[in-house]
């Protein structure tokens, strides 16, 4: 069995809609679906805020890549054109983690990298597996104690189903 964590993210159009495509598409696959959460973006583009959340995903027989495949066939569904490096998008797909598969593939670094950094990411994963553990990296929880979740807010209020 494989179990991969996977980051969702927009910042363009019905953000929540693009979020609810991503679940709709894993649907078969799904074991855990994050609160939302809105947060100022990262990364120095001057860009609306995004919607945030995270999938935890499980299927039978498949490997690393095949979550990396499915995430952009999703993305590519939404519309998503690559502009801008770390810009605005209708619909991210991020493989986080595959099990404690660990791959220094430039088209798939697991886990992966921005991850320790990245309270748009460890909030809704601790949400939803709070016993997380990022591989090679301890702890989601003491991760997050070492950052700032200025501008990262939960929207109970915005629902995936
Ligand atoms: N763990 C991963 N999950 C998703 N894409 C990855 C991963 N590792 C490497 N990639 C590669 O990254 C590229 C996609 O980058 P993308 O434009 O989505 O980056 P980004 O989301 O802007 O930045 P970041 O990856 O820092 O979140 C793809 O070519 C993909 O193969
Ligand atoms: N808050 C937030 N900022 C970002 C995000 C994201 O998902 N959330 N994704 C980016 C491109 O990968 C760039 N900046």
């Amino acid at each position: 069995m494989s179990r991969a964590v996977l980051s969702l993210g927009s910042n363009m159009g019905d953000r929540l809609a693009f979020l609810q495509s991503a679940v709709d598409g894993f649907r078969a696959e799904l074991v855990a679906v994050s609160p939302v959460y809105e947060t100022a973006p990262w990364g120095g583009v001057e860009q609306d805020d995004f919607l945030n959340a995270v999938l935890v995903v499980e299927a039978e027989g498949a490997d690393e890549w095949y979550w990396l495949r499915r995430g952009q066939e999703l993305e590519q569904r939404a519309g998503r054109q690559r502009l801008v490096r770390w810009g605005p998008r209708v619909l991210d797909v991020d493989v986080v983690t595959v099990d404690d598969v660990a791959s220094e593939h430039p088209d798939l670094l697991l886990p992966h990298p921005g991850t320790p950094e990245r309270a748009t990411v460890l909030l809704p994963w601790l949400d939803v597996e709070p016993g997380a553990e990022l591989p090679g990296r301890g702890p989601v929880r003491d991760l997050l104690a070492g950052l700032s979740t200025e501008g990262v807010h939960r929207r109970d209020d915005l629902k995936l189903a």
